[in-house]
């Protein structure tokens, strides 16, 4: 038996939906506990948050993400087949495919192509109205990542695959239309993606070897097989999709610039600050709510027994919040992390624990710099304003944002090019 508190509600997966981000941390206050139970769907699950909690999640080979998630979030989010969803040898074969994309070479390769795309479209932000940094956002990067992955597209595709990758994400937090809305779209990326895996495949489009589409097209597991074309095809999305996913980011740092205020001229001229500013924006700002796990091995915290299968959910949101941890947590600190610790459970938007062996995100150096080059941009390179409109951020929607996604206006672009500079985020 388990003394741990457990939520009065019948069946917490209402609740989930109106309290959004901010379901596990309420009641983590509530209980005055950093591990309580509810149901979810009718399954008995339990929620844990804090440090102390990211470390028990993301001890090795304690928890699967097989069958954690519900399937409609699966499908649009994580897919079936692919490295989220693997465990112990074969997870660290496949991330390590992932990783070897993440060199510092790679990474600035790609923010080079993402400065280049940002300049081109600069004027095309430029007319009356005003613009949404996050949907004009979105096909800077789409188009920069494609490019990178060794994908080429014409304006017209791109067009197509920039508004499939965004409605996967917009529709990841929800059961409603706009996720059946990104589900649909998915079906259509998956065959353009399984077809452009064929076609590598059998050299009818030359790649480089060291691009993303390459290496997952000749990816061999460890009886020396190719993935097969649907899996490919889905790992090419997961590099795709996610690095639209930092538009995002990109636009919750454009809010950050316009609502908290940090130093401008500091951003663009102190490496270190402009890196805790961008670490205090994955902080502050709302992302994935909380990440779910199936437990595999038996194991006792907190006085409760956690059993083969039980359901757990992981606060990342709320221990990004955590007061325990962040002096001020509610509060946007744009030098906090001049001074503040980050250890491998504390600051966990994209997951924590090493990269390696843990689910922690594979992309998490590429978001740190490309977030580190948008921010040069707004600062150094445009001239914006930010015209009247509702800026709150529903913290119910799942992905949350601004409701019109930030909206900027006489956009024009400012004299001085801002050079990227090495970042001390990336590996190496
Ligand atoms: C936009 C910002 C991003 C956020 C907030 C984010 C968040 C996350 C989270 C929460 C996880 C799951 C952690 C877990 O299950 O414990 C994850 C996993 C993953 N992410 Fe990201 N991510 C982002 C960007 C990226 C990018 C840019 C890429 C690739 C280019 C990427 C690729 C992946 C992959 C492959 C996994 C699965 C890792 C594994 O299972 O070992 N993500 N991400």
């Amino acid at each position: 038996m388990s003394d741990i508190p457990k939520d009065s509600a019948l069946d917490s997966t209402l609740a989930i939906l109106s309290d959004g981000y901010e379901f596990i941390q309420k009641r983590r206050r509530r209980y005055e506990s950093d591990i309580f139970r509810i149901r979810l769907m009718l399954k008995p699950t339990v929620c844990i948050g804090g440090e102390e909690a990211a470390e028990v999640f993301y001890k090795p080979e304690r928890f699967t993400r097989k069958g954690a998630l519900p399937k409609p979030i699966l499908w649009s989010l994580q897919d079936e087949g692919s490295v989220a969803v693997l465990d112990a040898a074969e997870h660290h074969r496949r991330k390590q495919m992932f990783m070897s994309m993440m060199t510092p070479g790679s990474i600035g390769g790609l923010s080079e192509l993402f400065t280049d795309a940002w300049r081109e479209a600069i004027p095309g932000w430029s007319g009356d109205k005003p613009v949404s940094l996050l949907g004009s956002i979105n096909r800077v990067i789409c188009k920069a990542v494609c490019t990178w992955s060794g994908v080429n597209l014409s304006e017209n595709e791109l067009d197509k695959r920039t508004s499939e990758l965004a409605a996967m994400i917009d529709g990841a937090g929800t059961a409603g239309p706009r996720n059946w809305r990104g589900l649909w779209l998915r079906r259509r990326t998956e065959k353009w993606a399984r077809a452009l895996i064929r076609q590598v495949r059998r050299g009818g489009v030359e790649v480089a070897p060291n691009r993303p589409l390459s290496i997952i097209a000749f990816h061999e597991d460890a009886q020396g097989d190719q993935l097969s074309e649907e899996v490919a095809a889905v790992e090419l999305l997961n590099i795709l999709r996610p690095t639209v996913a930092i538009g995002r980011y990109v636009m919750f740092a454009g809010h950050a610039l316009h609502v908290h205020e940090p130093d401008r001229k500091r951003l663009l001229e102190d490496d270190d600050y402009l890196t805790s500013f961008v670490q205090e924006v994955r902080r502050y700002y709302p992302f994935f709510p909380f990440a779910g796990g199936l437990v595999r091995e038996p194991f006792k915290w907190r006085s409760h027994e956690f059993r083969k299968g039980d359901l757990v959910l992981l606060d990342l949101y709320g221990t990004n919040r955590d007061e325990a941890i962040w002096k001020n947590a509610d509060q946007f600190n744009a030098a906090r992390f001049l001074e503040a610790d980050i250890t491998p459970f504390n600051l966990i938007p994209q997951g924590g624990g090493t990269f390696d062996i843990n689910h922690r995100c594979a992309g998490e150096w590429l978001t740190i710099e490309m977030l580190k080059q948008a921010v040069r941009m707004l600062v150094g390179e445009m001239a914006y304003k930010v015209p009247e409109q509702d800026l709150a951020i529903d913290l119910s929607r799942m992905p949350a944002q601004p409701p019109e996604g930030f909206l900027i206006s006489d956009v024009k672009r400012s004299a001085r090019p801002v050079m990227r500079k090495k970042s001390e985020n990336t590996p190496g």
